[in-house]
C-alpha cells in the first residue's frame, strides 16, 4: 500500500490520464461503434446525417468506457488474479476504487446528456440500459454464476446496435432487433473461442465459463450451432426484412461461409489453441467487415449501381 502511494507521487499527469484511458479497455469500444454505425446507415437508407454519427458515437463511446470503468472496479479481485488482466489500472494500484467510480458517473451523465439533447430520450435511455445491464447483470449476477454468463450477458454488447437505430429513427423497428440479434448470437463464438485459449486463467480465479466448466469439446459444438445461427440470422437481414439489398447479401454469405469453414475447423480440433485463436480474430475481422457491408449497401451511389446493371441485364435479354 506504502509502495503504492510513493509510485504515485511519481505518477505524471500523462501517465494519470493513461490509467483512466486504460480503465475504459478501449480496443473493444471501436467495434462497439462499428455495430452502431452500420445500424444507423441501414436505418438511415444510406443517408446519415453527420453530425447525429458524431454525437451518437460520442454518446456511444462514453457510455460503453462507463460501463468498463465500473466492471474493471467491481472485477479487480479477480483482474489482480489473471495473468492477462493483472496490469489494468485498477489491481496495480493506479486507480483508486472512488476515483474511477466518479469518473464512470462522469461519462454516464455526459453520455445521457448528449444523446439526451442531440439525438433523442430513447437512444440515451438505451446506452444508459446498456451500462446497468452490463454491470448488474452480466458483471454481478451472470459472469461468477454460470456457464451461460456470456450468452445473457451478450445482450449488453448487442445494445449500441438499438442506440445507432434509435438515434435516427427515434423508435425500434424489426431490422434494428434483428442486428440487434445478429450482435447478440455472435458473441458465443467471439468469446468462447477466447475462452478456450485462456481457460486455466478463468479456471484459477473461478469463473465459470463454458469451456472450464463443460470442457472444449462441449464448447466447440456450441459455437459451432451458435455461428451457424448467426449466419443465418445475417441473411434475414436481406429476405424477408428487405432492410438491406443484394450486395449486403453477397458479402454476407461470403463472411458467413468462412466463419462456419473456421468454426467446423475447430468442431473437428476442439483441444488446438491455434485453431481456437483462428476463430476468435476472425470474429473480430467478421463483425467490422458484415457491418461495412450494411453501409455500402445502404449507400445511394450502389443502388444506383445495381440498377444500372439490372437494366443492362434486362437489355441483353
Ligand atoms: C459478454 C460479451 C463479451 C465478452 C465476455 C467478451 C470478452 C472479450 C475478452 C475477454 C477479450 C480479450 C480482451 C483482452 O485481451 O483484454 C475480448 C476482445 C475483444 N472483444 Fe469481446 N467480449 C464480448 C463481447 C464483445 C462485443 C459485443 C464486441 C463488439 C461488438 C467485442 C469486441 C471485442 C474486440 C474488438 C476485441 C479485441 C480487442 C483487442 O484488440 O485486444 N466483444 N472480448
Ligand atoms: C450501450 C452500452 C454502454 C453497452 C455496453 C457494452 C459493453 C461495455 C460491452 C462489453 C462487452 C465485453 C467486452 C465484455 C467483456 O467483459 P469481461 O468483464 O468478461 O472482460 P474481461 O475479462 O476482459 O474483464
Amino acid at each position: 500500500m506504502i509502495e503504492t502511494n510513493v509510485s504515485r507521487h511519481h505518477e505524471t499527469f500523462l501517465q494519470v490520464i493513461q490509467s483512466y484511458y486504460q480503465l475504459t479497455k478501449p480496443r473493444i469500444i471501436p467495434l462497439l461503434l462499428i455495430t452502431t454505425a452500420g445500424s444507423m446507415w441501414v436505418a438511415a437508407k444510406g443517408q446519415v446525417d453527420p453530425l447525429l454519427l458524431l454525437v451518437t458515437l460520442t454518446g456511444g463511446t462514453l457510455a460503453a468506457a462507463s460501463a468498463q470503468t465500473i466492471n474493471c472496479i467491481y472485477d479487480r479481485d479477480i483482474d489482480y488474479d489473471m495473468e492477462r488482466t493483472r496490469h489494468r489500472p485498477m489491481p496495480s494500484g493506479r486507480v483508486q476504487p472512488r476515483d474511477a467510480l466518479i469518473f464512470a458517473i462522469a461519462l454516464a451523465v455526459l453520455s445521457f446528456t448528449l444523446l439526451t439533447v442531440f439525438a433523442n430520450l430513447l437512444a440515451a435511455c438505451l446506452a444508459f440500459s446498456g451500462i446497468v445491464f452490463y454491470i448488474l447483470i452480466y458483471t454481478h449476477w451472470l459472469k461468477r454464476h454460470t456457464t451461460q454468463n456470456i450468452v445473457i450477458g451478450g445482450a449488453a454488447g448487442a445494445i449500441p446496435a438499438l442506440v445507432g437505430w434509435a438515434a435516427v429513427t427515434n423508435t425500434l423497428s424489426w431490422p434494428a432487433w434483428l442486428i440487434f440479434a445478429i450482435v447478440f448470437l455472435w458473441t458465443p463464438p467471439h468469446f468462447w473461442a477466447l475462452a478456450l485459449m485462456i481457460r486455466d486463467d478463468y479456471a484459477k480465479v473461478g469463473i465459470p465459463m463454458l469451456p472450464v466448466i463443460a470442457g472444449a469439446t462441449a464448447t466447440v459444438k456450441q459455437i459451432w450451432y451458435y455461428t451457424l445461427i448467426t449466419v443465418v440470422a445475417t441473411l434475414l437481414l436481406f429476405y424477408p426484412l428487405h432492410a438491406s439489398g443484394i450486395i449486403y447479401a453477397a458479402i454476407a454469405s461470403g463472411l458467413g461461409g468462412l466463419f462456419i469453414r473456421k468454426s467446423w475447423c475447430l468442431l473437428q480440433q476442439p483441444e488446438d489453441r491455434t485453431v481456437a485463436k483462428d476463430v476468435f480474430l476472425y470474429s473480430i475481422s467478421y463483425m467490422m467487415l458484415l457491418c461495412l457491408a450494411m453501409v455500402i449497401d445502404s449507400l445511394p451511389i450502389t443502388h444506383h449501381l445495381v440498377s444500372t446493371i439490372i437494366a443492362q441485364l434486362h437489355l441483353f435479354n
